[in-house]
């Protein structure tokens, strides 16, 4: 266990816009930036004691959300609260919720200047929970050598050291924007595994933004799709993957169960169609499909995502 427990958020009709500012041109004329909308209205629960995958295309705003709960940003408007189950607080300029809070980015957030080993001191100063065993033991199972500068490791090993700190923080309210950027497949496994086993041992929130869709969604027991500045949904994954089906078989059998459901895919091959829908069979309509021919199969995360953030709409 961490010695807080583990923290919950909420986020309630937060816009952020980015980027009013007034410009001087070399011309002396003074112009003002278009504002950029990241969030446009974002309402969400992140549920304590959770995995949670942030879900969305470039530029949907996730990253912009992260960094609201982390304190990184304010919000234009809208309130974020972040902390224990009832005891939740505005985190900006809050201590006791940002030491509760570890952030790892892309970036991985080192000192440019310094040996990795020094960041790692401040990382450990910073969190009550710091683990140093387990900072030791991922460092060594990733390879990373902290006597160098952060500037003379490769991309994969920057992101090593970042998810190295965000588990070895064992922090309440655990951060991880697509923290998995440069590191190869066998790094990226490695750190899935970490991350499971020592969420079962020290419980705590975790959320995790990727576009690795297949490979993570394994890991997450909710899901937030973010789409252009809103939340699509925020659900259980089981409730997510529930959403939908997939139906493979000969044409004519496949387009008699279609009747009144909507489609979020098609594709055929010869004479093969699958379908994805919205929504689970009935009982006899499960047995029509199968006397049929058809076969009834699940729909990954990954696909429904896709679907259902397509900006082209989905085909009816
Ligand atoms: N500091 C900033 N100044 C101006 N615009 C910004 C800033 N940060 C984000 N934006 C804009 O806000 C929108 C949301 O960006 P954000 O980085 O939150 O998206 P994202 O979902 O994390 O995207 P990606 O998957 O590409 O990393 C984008 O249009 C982006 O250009």
């Amino acid at each position: 266990m961490t010695s807080t427990a583990p923290f919950g958020a909420r986020l309630d009709d937060v816009v952020v816009r980015f980027g009013k500012n007034r410009r001087m041109l070399p011309d002396g004329t003074l112009v003002k930036d278009e504002a950029s909308t990241a969030l446009d209205g974002a309402t969400v629960v992140i549920r304590p004691g959770t995995i949670t995958g942030v879900l969305g295309r470039n530029g949907a705003g996730k990253t912009t959300m992260l960094s609201l709960l982390a304190a990184f940003t304010r919000p234009t408007s809208g309130t974020v609260v972040v902390g224990p189950e009832g005891a939740e607080e505005d985190p900006w300029e809050n201590p006791w919720i940002t030491s509760g809070t570890q952030l790892v980015r892309e970036s991985g957030d080192l000192m440019n200047d310094e040996k990795v080993s020094t960041s790692l001191s401040y990382y450990a100063d910073m969190r009550p929970d710091w683990s140093t065993e387990t900072a030791g033991r991922l460092l060594d199972l990733f390879e990373v050598d902290v006597r160098k500068k952060p500037s003379a490791l490769s991309r994969g090993k920057r992101s090593a050291v970042g998810a190295t700190v965000g588990l070895a923080a064992r922090a309440p309210l655990t951060i991880f924007d697509e923290v998995y950027l440069g590191m190869d497949a066998p790094t990226r496994y490695a750190f899935y595994d970490e991350l499971l086993a020592d969420y079962a041992e020290h419980p705590r929130t975790v959320l995790l933004s990727s576009h690795l869709v297949e490979e993570v969604e394994r890991l997450f027991e909710d899901v937030i799709v973010i789409d252009r500045g809103r939340v699509l949904l925020a659900e259980p994954a089981d409730e997510m993957r529930a959403r939908g089906f997939s139906l493979t078989g000969s044409k004519d059998a496949v387009e008699r169960l279609l009747a009144g459901r909507r489609v979020l895919h098609r594709q055929q091959l010869g004479t093969t169609v699958q379908v994805t829908l919205e929504g689970a069979l009935e009982d006899d309509e499960l047995a029509a499909a199968r006397a049929a021919g058809v076969e009834v199969g699940a729909v990954p995360v990954q696909d429904l995502f896709v679907r259902l953030t397509d900006p082209r709409g989905v085909p009816s």
